[in-house]
């Protein structure tokens, strides 16, 4: 196998377990990524998705199996290392986990924090290159003109371009999502799948995207991975997949519009649950940043 046949992502019987869980997060997990391809993970709440998305990057580490990102195994890997693959791998979560209280382009720059040392309060305390770089991503995001506002004035939608940009800034040859669109209007998301599928294809990035919508799962991926009880049960390309196929992904055969419309709202609902869980956490965490950034020096 020559370097470019290498795959982007290396997955073989990846097993977790969280402790004290009853039942394992994941089971027997093995796949292949090749660079530039776009996945698709689909399943229910609690299949596993974020947990499997969370290995690419060493976010969990694995109870048996192994994860081989960009040729590195990653549970191997510790202290700089681990950072360093880090910075090759962007993430963009549900909940965006921007810092409302600074500006747009600030938190762009933290993007590219990990290649700088010391901490930075401001914009103007980031390289000029730096800045120049925030810039033109905030341009490819089409929020040029909201760099200087604070993040929190801007809609859910252009949050998470915000948090497309930060991503950039970090380079990445890898790009993780984890329901980048679960929390947004129809229009706003299908605006956000759009450029994420562009910006993929101008910089041949490598996608793992987290979605519950099955339709936009079909429309926008190469490749759908059905997640079950943290088990594979479907790993297909879109080109040939029926949504009927798809939907057995939920345990049980939806042939019926109205099955698919009752299994569906199940799912909106489930999707409730946890976007308030999430929005509990990330409010706490913002908390958190603003009393650390408002914290006097000792
Ligand atoms: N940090 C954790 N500690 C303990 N259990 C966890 C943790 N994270 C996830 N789990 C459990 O692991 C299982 C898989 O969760 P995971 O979040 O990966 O699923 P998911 O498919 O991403 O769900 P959702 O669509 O709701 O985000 C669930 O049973 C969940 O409760």
């Amino acid at each position: 196998m020559t370097n470019s046949d290498a795959p982007a992502v290396r997955i073989t019987d990846l097993g977790k377990t969280y402790p004290g869980a009853a039942a394992p997060a994941l089971e027997g997990v093995s796949l292949s990524v090749v660079p530039g391809e776009i996945v698709v993970l689909l399943g229910l709440s609690g299949s596993g998705k974020s947990t499997l998305l969370r290995h690419v990057n060493g976010l969990e580490t694995p109870s048996t199996g192994s994860v081989v990102s960009l040729g590195q195994a990653v549970p191997e890997l510790r202290g700089q290392a681990l950072r360093a693959l880090r910075g090759r791998i962007g993430f963009i979560f549900q909940q965006f986990e921007l810092v409302g209280a600074l500006t747009v382009i600030e938190n762009v720059l933290t993007g590219g924090l990990a290649t700088l040392r010391g901490p930075r309060v401001g914009s103007l305390s980031y390289p000029r290159r730096m800045r120049e770089k925030a810039l033109g991503h905030l341009d490819r995001v089409g929020l040029l003109d909201f760099a200087y506002q604070r993040a929190d004035n801007l809609s859910g939608g252009q949050q998470q371009r915000v948090a497309i940009a930060r991503a950039l800034m970090q380079d990445p040859e890898i790009l993780l999502a984890d329901e980048p669109v679960a929390s947004l209007d129809p229009e706003s998301s299908s605006q956000v799948m759009s450029l994420i599928r562009e910006i993929a294809a101008e910089r041949s990035l490598t996608v793992i995207c987290s979605l519950h919508q099955v339709d936009l799962a079909l429309s926008w991926g190469d490749r759908i991975i059905g997640l079950r009880a943290g088990s594979v049960v479907l790993d297909t390309r879109t080109d040939d997949l029926t949504r009927e196929e798809v939907m057995e992904i939920y345990g049980r055969v939806a042939t019926t519009t109205s099955e698919i419309a009752a299994l569906e709202s199940e799912l909106a609902e489930a999707r409730e649950q946890v976007l308030t869980q999430e929005m509990r956490r990330a409010n706490a965490r913002e908390n958190l940043a603003e009393e650390f950034a408002n914290e006097e020096p000792a």
